[in-house]
């Protein structure tokens, strides 16, 4: 049990669980993404260096990871301002900004955008993915991994007083490395010390959130209260999902509003359109999983913003529940999965 027990905590400092309203759970709103660059196809340098515009949007949504300037969602903050009020006009209250160290996360930006919005923003202590570890962090031992993620929770990150209100996305690659499953069992040693909660970015192969799951319960964690993001890209069959759904974890589809024919990263992905993703949930609710649900659009890259003819943040509570409602969710369950379980996740024991 710590002080914050039965709290929230905010970038702007612990508030009550019943204020956080509508939630993403999983959304970026200053980062790079440089990390994962993707060269482009043969024939597509050109369209890849070009200054975005619009005759190439389609190309960018096709090929998000294979233009430098696309990746550089740092420089969008007055974009993601704007964003932010429309999606407070639409009903949002909170995103959850899963940047964890390697992929340049800025507290003080989500700080003073929370304070310019209205808009509850919580923050993400620990690691992104192997390939952005610094060598001084696979040379960590789990101990000194643990301390530093309890004190970005306790005392603040970045040399800030201002403090992360869950531990994630910790990034896994497929095959998930050494210095990953060190960050892994340090996010289950912090999360035993701190009750709160987790977020995890599984490796793409099917079966990578279970193997992860068991690396964490190894190690003593919640899984009651860690969410398993990105399942829309990593489980596509339906007997995998409920074995899955099984062992207890959150379950997050969390890329609303990407769709693309051709998944860079893994080619053997077909990457569901939204209609597709909606039948998931209606699948999980229909199996009884509806406590289980989160749902946002992780956006990480600038043509996922409507200045860049991308949904937006407010796409979920634009489009998607309305369909969600269409196909037999009712507004209960609905709600569940935009304010009671992201609301039951974020507050810590
Ligand atoms: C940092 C953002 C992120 O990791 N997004 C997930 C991208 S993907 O693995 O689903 O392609």
């Amino acid at each position: 049990m710590s002080a914050l027990s039965g709290k929230v905590q905010t970038v702007l400092g612990p508030i009550e669980p019943d204020q956080l309203g509508r939630t993403m759970t999983h959304e970026h709103l200053t980062m790079t993404f440089e990390c994962c660059y993707f060269p482009p196809a043969p024939g597509d340098e050109t369209v890849a260096q070009a200054p975005i515009q619009m005759k190439n949007l389609f190309w960018l949504k096709q090929n998000p990871y294979s233009s430098h300037e696309n990746l550089l969602l740092l420089q969008e903050t007055s974009a993601v301002r704007e964003e932010l009020h429309e999606y407070r006009k639409e009903g949002g209250g909170t995103i959850v900004e899963n940047t964890t160290q390697g992929i340049a996360r800025d507290l003080p930006c989500l700080k003073q955008l929370a304070k310019d919005t209205g808009v509850h923003i919580i923050g993400g202590a620990g690691y992104y993915v192997d390939a952005t570890h610094s060598e001084a962090t696979r040379k960590m031992t789990v101990e000194k991994l643990t301390d530093i993620i309890i004190s970005e929770v306790l005392h603040g990150a970045d040399g800030t007083e201002i403090r992360c209100g869950v531990i994630g996305e910790i990034g896994c690659s497929w095959p998930i490395t050494d210095s990953e499953k060190k960050v892994l069992q340090a996010t289950a040693h912090a999360q035993t010390e701190l009750g709160c909660p987790v977020i995890i970015h599984p490796g793409r192969n099917p079966g990578a959130p279970a193997e992860i799951v068991r690396l964490l319960q190894e190690a003593g964690g919640d899984i009651s209260k860690t969410v398993m993001s990105h399942l829309d890209r990593t489980i596509f069959d339906n007997g995998d999902l409920l074995e899955f759904a099984k062992m207890g974890s959150y379950l997050e589809y969390d890329l609303f509003g990407s769709e693309m024919l051709n998944y860079a990263y893994n080619l053997e992905v077909d990457m569901p359109s939204d209609s597709q993703r909606v039948k998931a949930l209606a699948f999980l609710v229909q199996e009884g999983y509806e406590d289980n649900i989160v749902i946002a659009h992780d956006i990480h890259t600038k043509n996922r913003l409507t200045k860049y003819g991308g949904h937006g943040y407010s796409h979920i509570l634009k489009n998607i529940v309305p369909k969600m409602l269409i196909r037999g969710i009712n507004q209960t369950q609905v709600d569940k999965i935009l304010i009671d379980n992201p609301k039951r996740w974020l507050t810590f024991k």
